[in-house]
């Protein structure tokens, strides 16, 4: 079977080509970095179009276009789509790097092209250049081979290997075959096996960076939905999803809930207007998040209202840790309308029991001993078990 390597260079270069417009009318859906990559990506598949039109033109126009232009269009466009995937991955681009590479490997190819014409030599600075964009475009993706990794990721990085293969085939029939230092555009099985790649390649590589992009807008939406917008911490929706998680994984009584409620919060939205409550109850959250060991949960439940998950906890650290909180509250100043200001929260603690069926029970035991702490004074820890609060003085504070 005869394979004509002019023809399959044009039809990648046709198949980019038709591509770019597709990819860059899109980017106006697309916000932020995603557009930023995206733009690159889409200009980095015109380029490649042209480079790869230049070098299927070699003969029939003057190497100066088809060996130096095609080459530094080439190397430019890979260097772009390193720095496209690695911005989408949101890992430093490497400029410096990446332009080192790129105009490293084209004034070798020049110099191998114009000065000491030598066509094995070429071959292997370009792709000693590639390599060099490889590890830049492969070493970010490395994650994606851990057990539960992206599977979109997965999807690149097999695409940037099916490159890397053609090319160390291309060099390897050089170094190792006997064929007399062919060109570009001889069908040996070496140059059709890249030429094949290269053709196909932007349509592979552009649906492995949609299906990234696709992925991590998923995720982001999955964390918007579950994320509570003013102070960051888990919305009502994760705190039941989690709540049930960790019902079904802890072994009875070994699980406890703290419900926590600021004191009189109506006092400083009423001086200090909504936009000064806000600001009081994102400092909370943040405060409170920081007494938290790694395996708490916090959550706002709604209002002034925040919940915590302590998984394999008993009601005595429960209410040590509860009480570790409160004085954190108490401590933490804001500074509204110039003036540093601080509130109380008082706090319901309910440890599992062989009764509790359902994290709901559990979490209602807490809802009451919250009231019975604003019932009895407010700025304090209660519990309707059976356990008596542990003494303040004995509790280490928060970051101690
Ligand atoms: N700034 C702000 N205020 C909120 C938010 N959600 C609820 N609130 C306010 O929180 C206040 C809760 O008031 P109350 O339920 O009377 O409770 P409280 O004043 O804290 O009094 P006690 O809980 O009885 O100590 C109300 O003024 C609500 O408007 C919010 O997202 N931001």
């Amino acid at each position: 079977m005869h394979i004509d390597l002019v023809t399959l260079s044009l039809v990648g270069a046709l198949q980019a080509l038709l591509l770019a417009p597709l990819l860059l009318a899109a980017t106006r859906a697309y916000t932020g970095v995603a557009r930023q990559s995206l733009r690159i990506w889409g200009t980095v598949l015109v380029l490649q179009a042209l480079g790869w039109a230049l070098m299927g033109a070699r003969g029939q126009i003057s190497d100066w276009f088809s060996i130096v232009l095609a080459n530094g269009i080439l190397m430019v466009s890979y260097a772009e789509t390193a720095r496209a995937l690695r911005l989408l991955l949101g890992v430093p681009p490497r400029r410096g790097l990446l332009a080192a590479i790129g105009i490293g490997g084209w004034l070798g190819i020049v110099w191998f092209a114009q000065v000491q014409p030598d066509y094995p030599m070429r071959v292997y600075i370009a792709t000693a250049s590639l390599g060099g964009f490889l590890l830049l475009l492969l070493w970010p993706l490395r994650h994606a081979l851990r057990p539960g990794g992206s599977s979109a990721q997965r999807v690149m990085l097999l695409v940037l290997l099916g490159a890397a293969a053609g090319w160390f085939f291309h060099l390897g029939e050089l170094v190792f075959g006997d064929v007399p230092a062919p060109g570009l555009l001889d069908a040996t099985p070496g140059n059709v096996a890249q030429m094949i790649y290269s053709a196909m390649e932007p349509v592979f590589a552009s649906v492995g960076f949609l299906l990234m992009y696709n992925e991590m807008a998923q995720a982001e939406l999955r964390r918007l939905a579950r994320t509570d917008p003013l102070t960051g911490t888990l919305n009502r929706l994760a705190l039941d999803e989690m709540a049930q998680a960790l019902f079904q994984r802890a072994t009875p009584h070994s699980g406890a809930v703290l419900m926590i409620d600021v004191d009189h919060f109506k006092t400083i939205n009423d001086r200090f207007g909504h936009a000064g409550g806000d600001r009081m109850l994102a400092a909370l959250a943040r405060g409170i998040g920081g007494c938290l060991r790694k395996d708490d949960v916090l959550g706002r439940v709604g209002g002034e209202e925040f919940l915590v998950l302590l998984p394999d906890t008993g009601i005595d650290d429960a209410l040590v840790l509860a009480e570790r909180l409160r004085m954190a509250a108490a401590r933490l100043q804001v500074v509204l309308d110039g003036e540093p200001q601080s509130v109380t929260v008082s706090i319901g603690a309910a440890a599992r029991d062989a009764t509790d069926t359902e994290p709901a029970t559990l979490i209602h035991r807490a809802d009451r001993a919250l009231y019975a702490a604003k019932n009895a004074g407010r700025n304090r820890v209660a519990t309707l078990e059976a356990t008596p609060p542990a003494p303040a003085r004995d509790v280490a504070e928060c970051g101690d």
